[in-house]
């Protein structure tokens, strides 16, 4: 499935192959941000003194990726795009996918606005979530991202990696995809 999700025929997505387990390797540090298991929110405050979330898109979703479909088993679906800033810098470009089944069952999930998604979900007590799946970007895929972000569109100096889980709750099922963008600092000892 691509990372980032079509809205309205006007984005466009990126095929990225999503693996499973200890990629990268040689980054304590990145990696121990790749699996984090509990809210990235939550962790990424402890990192700034303002954490805030700039939605970039929020809506339905119509037509899908054949695989985005198959996720969703539904015709259409719902989609947020957010940028995750500490002091106002972006490090997480996330997307989270989910079905009309999924919004009926978390209504609230509809007006998030800039509460993060995570601050809903997580305060489920039977939250559960998926194995995380990785994928690194080609220089060329990260630029465009970035354009399509609104990022600096810089030369990443290492590769960005993106992780990706379903998070669950009762009938609610969102998956999540986070992209550490260059310089944050789950890439701290990497450059
Ligand atoms: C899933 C979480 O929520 C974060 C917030 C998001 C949002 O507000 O759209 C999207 C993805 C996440 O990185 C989390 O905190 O772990």
């Amino acid at each position: 499935m691509s990372l980032l999700f079509q809205e309205t025929n006007t984005t466009s997505s990126i095929d990225s192959d999503w693996h499973w387990g200890q990629l990268p390797p040689a980054s304590p540090v990145l990696q121990s941000w790749l699996h984090e298991p509990g809210s990235l929110t939550r962790r990424l405050r402890q990192h700034c003194q303002q954490f805030h979330v700039k939605v970039l898109a929020d809506g339905v979703l119509r037509p899908l990726m054949p695989a985005q479909a198959e996720w969703l088993q539904a015709e259409q679906g719902y989609c947020r795009e957010v940028l995750l800033c500490c002091d106002n810098i972006p490090w997480v470009y996330a997307t989270s996918l989910y079905s009309p089944a999924t919004q009926a069952a978390l209504p609230a999930l509809s007006g998030l606005g800039s509460k993060a998604l995570g601050e809903l979900m997580f305060e489920a007590p039977d939250l559960t979530r998926t194995p995380f799946e990785l994928t690194g970007l080609t220089p060329t895929q990260y630029q465009q991202l970035a354009a399509h972000a609104g990022l600096a569109a810089t030369e990443p100096a290492t590769m960005p990696w993106a992780r990706r889980s379903a998070l669950s709750t009762g009938q609610a099922s969102v998956l999540v995809t986070e992209l550490f963008l260059p310089n944050s600092a789950p890439y701290q000892d990497l450059v």
